[in-house]
C-alpha cells in the first residue's frame, strides 16, 4: 500500500439532477398494506442515498418470498442519464444495465471503477445524496396476503415513502439539512421526544400516491412522516475501555473471552474462558503500564458519551427527537445496560449505530452478535423495529471531515507537500480477513481511496500509506504492520509523517500512547524528522451532522426492509436487521483456525513466527539456566562473565 494514490472523482458526484428524466406520472406509494391484493404497481422511492439499496432491498425480498414472476424494477437515477436505467431481473444478482456502455466511461472514475464499478451501490449513492427511484410492477396475484409475523424485519411496503425534494443536486440530504437547519439554542427537545415538529418548516417535499399527487402541508412535514408516534432511539456500539487501573484485567477478560475475539475451533470453546483469564493476567501489567500513561484509564466512555449527546442534538435539530443510548462491548455501559434502558423507555424505533466507521468482525460484528442474542431472546425486543447500519466509511460527512482534518494538520509541517500521509488502522489478525471473509481490510482501503479524492479535490496531492497497528499475540496480522512501515520509511529517507488513525473516532490508548509515544519514538530513531498526528473526530461537527443524516436515512427502513448484502452484491449493506446481516455474514464464514494452537513447520510466513518464538523461548531457558548455574557454552567459551 506504501505509495499509493487516488485518483479521479466518483462518479456522478456533484452532478445535477435532471428533472426530465423522472418518469413523475409513473411512481407513487403503494397506499395499500402490504399484502391487500390491491396493488398493481408499487413505486419505492426515497431520497438521498439509501435509496437505491432500499429499492434493491425491497426487490430482493420480494424475489425471496417468492414473487418475482412479475415482478421487475427500474431504478433510476436523477443523478445519471436516463441511459444508465438499471433493469433488475428476478434477482439484483441479474442486474442488467440498460445502454450503460455509452455512459459508463464518463462516469466511472478509476476509484470506482477500482471498487469494482458498483455505479447503482448505496455506499456510493449514499456519498452523493442521489435520489433514486425504483418501481415494482406487480399485479395482485403476486402479492399475495402475507400473515403478520412477530419477524421484526418483516416488509412493509406503506412505510416506504416517496419523497421528492424540489432542491434536488448534489447535496439533496433529504432537504433536512439545508433549509430546516435551526440554531442548537432553538431545539426543543432537550431530553426526549417533542410532542409536534415545530411547524413552519419548509420542507418542499411532495408525497406522491398511485393516484394522486399531493403537496405535503407544512405540518405534516418530513420528519412527522419520518417519526409520527414512534419513539425512536439510536443505540452506539462502542468497544468500551478500562476506566481504572484495577478495571485493566477484568475488562481484558471481557474482551478476551469473546469468541469474535479468540476463536477456538467448536471443540476448544470450553477453554475459551480459562484461556481469557490466562491471557488477561498476563497481559494486564503491560496494558496497566500504557493505561497509567494516559491518565490511569480509557477516555472511550467520556468522549462516546459526549458524541452521544452531540448527536442527540443534530437530531433534534433537524426534527428528529430521540433519545441516543452508549452499548459498550466490554465494559461500562455494557450493551446490556443499554438495552435495559431502551426497554424502560419504551423505545418502538432503534436504529443501531456502531461507531467504527468500517466493519470487521472483531468489532461491530461482535456487538451485532452479542445484540442478536440478547434481541432473540426478549419479547419486547423481538417486537421493536430497528436496523443497522453497520459501516458508514463512505459517507460523504466523514469522508470530509477526515479530510479536514488532515488538511488542517498538513499545514503545520515545514513543508507541507512533502509530508506523507500515513494511515494508521487497527490491525486484525490475518486470517479473519482471507478465511472468515471480515470486509475489514476492502473496506480500509476504499475509506483511504475515498479520503485521498477528497483532499486531491482540495488540491493536496501528498502521497499517502496505509498500515496496520495493535498487533496482539503470536498469529500473522494484516500487513504491512505500522512499526515496519515507519522503519522502512525512515530507510527510504521519507522526512515528514502525519500520522492518521483511520479506524477509530475517538482518543483511546491507541491514538494516546501506542501512535503518540511508541510510534512518534521510532519514527524519530528512524530518522523521520517532522512527525505529525491527526486528532480523531471525536464531536467535529461535520462529523456528528453526518451520523444524524445516517440515523435519519435510515429511519424510513427501520423494521421495512432488510436483505443481505451479500444477496444485493453491496459491498455491505448500508441498513439491516441484526439478525439478516449476521444470517448473511455467517452464511459466507468458514471457521477459523485457532489463533493460539496454530503450528507448521517449515518456512511459511506464520510457521516463521512460530518457529522464532520457540527458538526465543529455548534460547531464554539456556540463558536463564545459565546465569543460575553458572555452567554452559557462554561460560565455557568465556563471553558471560563479562556482563557482570
Ligand atoms: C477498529 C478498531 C478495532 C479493532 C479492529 C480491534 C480488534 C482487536 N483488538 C484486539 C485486542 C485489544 N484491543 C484493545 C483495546 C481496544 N481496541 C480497540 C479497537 C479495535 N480493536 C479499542 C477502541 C480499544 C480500547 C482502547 C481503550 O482506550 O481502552 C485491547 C486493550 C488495550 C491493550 O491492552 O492494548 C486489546 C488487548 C484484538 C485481539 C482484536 C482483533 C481480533
Ligand atoms: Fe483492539
Amino acid at each position: 500500500m506504501v505509495g499509493r494514490r487516488a485518483t479521479g472523482a466518483p462518479a456522478g458526484r456533484g452532478d445535477r439532477t435532471d428533472e426530465a428524466v423522472w418518469p413523475v406520472g409513473d411512481w407513487g406509494v403503494g397506499s395499500d398494506e402490504w399484502g391487500q391484493g390491491q396493488l398493481r404497481k408499487v413505486t419505492v422511492a426515497a431520497a438521498c442515498g439509501c435509496s437505491c439499496s432500499a429499492a434493491l432491498r425491497v426487490f430482493s425480498s420480494i424475489s425471496r418470498r417468492g414473487h418475482t414472476s412479475a415482478a421487475s424494477l427500474l431504478l433510476l437515477s436523477p443523478s445519471r442519464p436516463a441511459s444508465e436505467r438499471l433493469l433488475l431481473g428476478p434477482s439484483p444478482r441479474f442486474a442488467t444495465r440498460l445502454q450503460s456502455s455509452s455512459s459508463s466511461s464518463s462516469h466511472q472514475s478509476a476509484a470506482s471503477a477500482r471498487r469494482g464499478g458498483r455505479m447503482w451501490s448505496s455506499s456510493q449513492a449514499s456519498t452523493r445524496g442521489v435520489i433514486e427511484v425504483g418501481i415494482v410492477e406487480a399485479g395482485p396475484s403476486h402479492f399475495p396476503k402475507r400473515p403478520a409475523t412477530r419477524n421484526s424485519s418483516r416488509l412493509n411496503l406503506s412505510r416506504a415513502y416517496a419523497i421528492k425534494s424540489s432542491s434536488v443536486g448534489s447535496r439533496t440530504r433529504l432537504c433536512l439539512g439545508q433549509c430546516c437547519q435551526m440554531k442548537s439554542s432553538n431545539c426543543k427537545c432537550k431530553m426526549g421526544w417533542s410532542p409536534q415538529p415545530p411547524s413552519g418548516l419548509r420542507h418542499h417535499l411532495r408525497v406522491y400516491s398511485s393516484a394522486s399527487e399531493a403537496v405535503l402541508p407544512s405540518q405534516s412535514d418530513f420528519s412527522k412522516l419520518l417519526v409520527g408516534n414512534e419513539k425512536i432511539g439510536v443505540l452506539l456500539l462502542n468497544l468500551g475501555g478500562p476506566e481504572t487501573l484495577d478495571d485493566v484485567q477484568p475488562f481484558l477478560f471481557n474482551l478476551f473471552a469473546d469468541p469474535d475475539i479468540i476463536r477456538l475451533p467448536r471443540l476448544f470453546r470450553f477453554l475459551q474462558k480459562p484461556l481469557a483469564q490466562f491471557i488477561s493476567v498476563a497481559r494486564a501489567p503491560k496494558s496497566k503500564e500504557g493505561y497509567a500513561s494516559i491518565g490511569g484509564g480509557s477516555p472511550l466512555r467520556q468522549i462516546t458519551d459526549a458524541q452521544a449527546e452531540a448527536l442527540r442534538k443534530a437530531l433534534c435539530e433537524k426534527d428528529i427527537p430521540a433519545k441516543v443510548y452508549v452499548g459498550m462491548r466490554y465494559w461500562h455501559p455494557f450493551t446490556e445496560e443499554a438495552i435495559e434502558q431502551i426497554k424502560r423507555d419504551g423505545i418502538t424505533k432503534l436504529v443501531v449505530l456502531p461507531l467504527y466507521p468500517q466493519f470487521s468482525i472483531s468489532t461491530s460484528g461482535s456487538s451485532l452478535r452479542l445484540l442478536e442474542s440478547i434481541f432473540r431472546e426478549d419479547e419486547y425486543l423481538v417486537n421493536m423495529q430497528h436496523t443497522v447500519i453497520p459501516s458508514w466509511y463512505q459517507r460523504e460527512g466523514y469522508i470530509k471531515a477526515m479530510a479536514t482534518l488532515i488538511e488542517k494538520e498538513l499545514s503545520t509541517f515545514p513543508e507541507p507537500q512533502k509530508v506523507m500521509i500515513f494511515f494508521s488502522a487497527h490491525g486484525v489478525p490475518l486470517a479473519y480477513v482471507e478465511e472468515a471473509g471480515d470486509p475489514y481490510k476492502a473496506e480500509m482501503e476504499e475509506c483511504v481511496d475515498l479520503i485521498m479524492e477528497e483532499l486531491e479535490k482540495r488540491g493536496i496531492k501528498n502521497s499517502c500509506t496505509l498500515a496496520y497497528q495493535s498487533r496482539v499475540g503470536p498469529v500473522e496480522w494484516l500487513r504491512p504492520y505500522t512499526d515496519e512501515t515507519i522503519i522502512e520509511l525512515g530507510q527510504r529517507r521519507v522526512k515528514s509523517l502525519l500520522a492518521v488513525p483511520i479506524s477509530f473516532v475517538s482518543e483511546h490508548i491507541e491514538t494516546l500512547e501506542e501512535i503518540d509515544v511508541e510510534y512518534k519514538e521510532l519514527a524519530l530513531e528512524s530518522g523521520i524528522k517532522h512527525w505529525g498526528r491527526v486528532p480523531a473526530l471525536g464531536c467535529e461537527p461535520t462529523f456528528i451532522t453526518d451520523l444524524a443524516d445516517a440515523v435519519i436515512e435510515s429511519l424510513p427502513y427501520v423494521g421495512a426492509m432488510a436483505v443481505s448484502n451479500i444477496e444485493a452484491r453491496q459491498p455491505l449493506v448500508p441498513l439491516g436487521s441484526v439478525e439478516e446481516l449476521l444470517a448473511a455474514y455467517d452464511s459466507k464464514r468458514e471457521e477459523l483456525p485457532p489463533p493460539v494452537t496454530v503450528w507448521e513447520w517449515g518456512w511459511t510466513k506464520s510457521a516463521e513466527t512460530w518457529n522464532g518464538r520457540a527458538a526465543m523461548l529455548a534460547v531464554l531457558a539456556l540463558l536463564v539456566l545459565e546465569v543460575t548455574t553458572g555452567k554452559g557454552f557462554l561460560h565455557q567459551w568465556g563471553i558471560l562473565p563479562l556482563f557482570r
